[in-house]
């Protein structure tokens, strides 16, 4: 029977795959034509485009065929790159065109009907669908539902359909590799297969076994916040990417990829995302790291990087300001603390001019400062760059008569004039007139950079205006309800001041003193990004989250982490669910549990989802494998004695490994040492550099969000990590897909002691 259908069924894909190669070779030949056109209009025009080269005009003629070019290279351009794009769709189609097939009915009374479903539609030439996108409306019915009766939103409102088929394929090179009839969602095998290959550098789409509760989450159009918290492994980077595909299919006339933003958690990950949409035929969203996002507004001063982050919270000086400074509460508190501003607060800075001062600060507060009760902040720094302007204007005619200006104009070449003048040919009744004229253009051209500094708002002295408001914290808030010292404070406030003079800022204070400087310059963020996605949300303080939607105020976003994986921010990740739905409507926030756990096997899940002790709820996928593997060696020469042998039996099994440690510097140890034993493998020491394929050594925090075969984790020998660690001994351990390792040297450390016994295999190293 299935082979009956296997032969029939490779019938209809051979009569699709003969329509689809047809359509590709149309379609060259239309990309053919269109880059003939392209050279061909710019043969015809080459020789009548004219620039006047004598008196640097360009004659009518001319400038009309250029423009009648331009117009129509554009129009055959934007055909061209069309047909690229649809190109390219078509050969990814040729090999694979399909995974899926529903037989159905529309009710109550809708003829039977079979629809196939692949990575993108392709109709035939009397516009009849033979294969629809996965994203197609219809298309939910594959992902939603079982057999019999099952909903889906079409634009005009819901349909309900009687299902009696679903199928899937797995399709290698225009042949059937294997085909199932499913009762579920999605089938099981499919699943499995798909979880079986190998990790690679890149992450792949999952558009043929989306699960759900995943496609919940791809397909959800009404939340202004969408948050979802899921275990390490649940898909969630799978699903926002295939979510991203699916907003710019559903909004494709009104949503471009530059209006959807992606903020990751660090460089290495936005490289290995960045196949997933291109894969799919769509272009790559924006894409950048909260740090990237801070330190582009503060290019003078360097934002504390995510290695020193990482240390900074290990030393753990500053927690309950930390917590305070990064709270909700706190960017309340700023926002409040901004009206009393138009009283006093804000300091300024000289405006110099040839190395003298020419607007002192003092006049500067005093315009700020001179402007009635009624004004805002923002009327406030309006009303001072006018009037700046204004004397800036009035001192053009007394500088004029300086010496310098005198001086200037007589040393200038000929050259030099020539550009001075409005015209080449410019005409003065006499001496005086030409002197004044040129005066007052070396002047204006002087002042550029004082004008340019009151436009950009630069006569505010935004550093001591931070520093006045930190130093008033504690009158204004009781400091001991935050269990905060005078002492704690003083020498927080203390830190900012040093770490500014060596022209530094902390990730903590960096978005308060953005934000305190956009509140006094009415900064508004970007209106037209429709889409945020933060990924890894726990890492992010509720006042960062505050922060990103003041700047993308019209955005609609999706929240996704695990509150098990708090590597950065464990002390608040638990409320920090709580803090951010206050920032939006309740009815327009959707929070979803993603409960199953994809990436590992059921071994290593079992084990890993022991380390925490508050877990949410982790349901591992059922695919079988190995017990993870503890090591205790009796010598740190043992240790790395048995990880050398764990990294060669890998190689033995085809498992790219991951060696994971605690931080940076016991990575650069280890791979010293292995270098010197000449194992091969590239040390990631930091975000900026690319995913090597091959066995790496990688500190804990870059492997954030990564996948591996198998991972070894280094050195978990009792007295390495604290208590408050197990964060992130989770997140190291859950990076494993196929083996998990774990060596110690005389004694483990005590968090991973703890979990049951029989769900590890346990090895005591001589
Ligand atoms: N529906 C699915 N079909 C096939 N593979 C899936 C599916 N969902 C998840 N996976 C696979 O599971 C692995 C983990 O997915 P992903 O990295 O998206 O999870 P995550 O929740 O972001 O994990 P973490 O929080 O640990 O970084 C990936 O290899 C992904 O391809």
């Amino acid at each position: 029977m299935v082979e009956n259908n296997k032969e029939q069924e490779q019938q209809h894909l051979d009569t699709i795959i003969k329509q689809i190669s047809q359509a590709k070779q149309k379609l060259q030949r239309s990309i053919q034509n269109a880059q003939a056109d392209i050279a061909d209009i710019n043969r015809t025009f080459g020789d009548d485009v004219h620039i006047g080269v004598g008196d640097d005009s360009i004659s009518m003629a001319g400038a009309l065929s250029i423009h009648q070019q331009q117009q129509m290279l554009a129009e055959r351009n934007n055909a061209w790159q069309r047909s690229r794009q649809q190109l390219s769709v078509l050969q990814k189609l040729e090999k694979n065109p399909y995974f899926a097939r529903i037989d159905f009915r529309e009710l109550p009374s809708g003829k039977p009907e079979t629809i196939y479903i692949g990575l993108a539609s392709f109709t035939d030439s009397q516009n009849h669908f033979l294969i629809y996108d996965w994203r197609a409306p219809i298309s939910s019915i594959y992902y939603d539902g079982n057999l019999g009766r099952v909903t889906y939103q079409t634009p005009d409102g819901e349909q309900a359909v009687d299902v009696f088929l679903k199928r899937q394929f797995i399709i290698e090179a225009g042949k059937i590799v294997s085909l199932f009839d499913t009762q579920e969602t999605i089938g099981d095998q499919m699943l499995l297969t798909a979880l079986q290959n190998n990790a690679s550098t890149k992450m792949k789409g999952i558009v043929t076994t989306i699960q759900r509760e995943q496609n919940q989450i791809i397909r959800d159009t009404n939340s202004d916040l969408l948050f979802v918290q899921g275990a390490a492994g649940s898909g969630k980077t799978s699903a926002i990417m295939q979510r991203i595909a699916y907003l710019l299919y559903r909004y494709r006339k009104k949503l471009t990829s530059s209006q959807v933003l992606m903020f990751s958690p660090n460089m290495l990950f936005n490289d290995y995302v960045s196949q997933v949409l291109p894969e799919m035929g769509e272009q790559n969203m924006v894409q950048m790291t909260y740090l990237q996002y801070v330190a582009r507004r503060l290019p003078q001063v360097q934002v504390q990087n995510l290695y020193e982050q990482f240390t900074d919270r290990q030393q753990h000086n500053f927690s309950a300001v930390t917590k305070l400074v990064s709270d909700l509460a706190f960017f309340q508190f700023e926002t409040h603390y901004a009206q009393r501003l138009n009283s006093g607060g804000v300091h300024f800075r000289n405006l110099y001019f040839r190395h003298k001062v020419l607007i002192s600060r003092d006049k500067i507060a005093e315009i700020y400062y001179g402007f009635g009760a009624q004004y805002t902040l923002l009327n406030r720094i309006d009303g001072t760059r006018d009037a700046l302007m204004k004397i800036v204007q009035r001192k053009v005619s007394t500088e004029m008569r300086k010496k310098w200006v005198q001086e200037q104009i007589q040393n200038l070449s000929p050259e030099e004039l020539q550009q001075l003048y409005d015209r080449p040919d410019q005409e003065f009744k006499n001496g005086d007139e030409e002197t004044r004229f040129l005066a007052r253009k070396l002047v204006l051209q002087a002042f550029k950079p004082v004008v340019k500094r009151i436009r950009h708002n630069s006569f505010i002295n935004s550093a001591a205006t931070y520093y006045e408001f930190l130093k008033l914290v504690p009158n204004l808030l009781n400091l001991a309800d935050y269990k905060i010292t005078q002492v704690d404070w003083q020498a927080y406030v203390q830190r900012f001041v040093d770490y500014w003079n060596q022209k530094k800022i902390t990730l903590v204070d960096v978005s308060p003193y953005l934000y305190l400087y956009d509140l006094i310059t009415g900064h508004h963020g970007d209106l037209t990004m429709k889409f945020v996605f933060i990924d890894e949300i726990q890492d992010y303080t509720p006042f960062q989250l505050a922060y990103l939607q003041y700047n993308f105020p019209r955005a609609r976003y999706t929240m996704l982490g695990d509150l098990n994986q708090a590597i950065l921010t464990h002390d608040n990740s638990q409320t920090l669910l709580k803090e951010i739905t206050h920032l939006f409507a309740p009815e327009k926030t959707r929070v979803v549990q993603l409960t199953h756990s994809y990436r590992s096997t059921k071994p290593i899940t079992e084990f890993t989802k022991n380390l925490l002790t508050v877990g949410e709820k982790i349901i591992p996928f059922d695919r079988q494998g190995d017990l993870p593997n503890i090591k205790v060696a009796a010598s740190a020469t043992t240790m790395f004695q048995e990880t050398t042998a764990q990294l060669r039996q890998n190689q033995k099994d085809h498992y790219v490994t991951a060696i994971i440690t605690k931080d940076l510097a016991q990575a650069q140890n280890l791979s010293q040492r292995l270098r010197q034993q000449k194992v091969n493998l590239t040390l990631i020491r930091s975000e900026n550099q690319r995913l090597a394929a091959g066995d790496l050594v990688i500190p804990a925090y870059l492997a954030k969000g990564l996948e591996f075969d198998a991972v070894i984790m280094w050195n978990a020998t009792a007295g390495e990590f604290q208590p408050q660690d197990r964060q992130l001994l989770y997140t190291i351990t859950s990076r494993a897909m196929h083996r998990l390792t774990i060596v110690a040297n005389q004694e483990l450390d005590p968090l991973i002691a703890a979990v049951p016994h029989k769900l590890a295999q346990w090895d005591f190293c001589k």
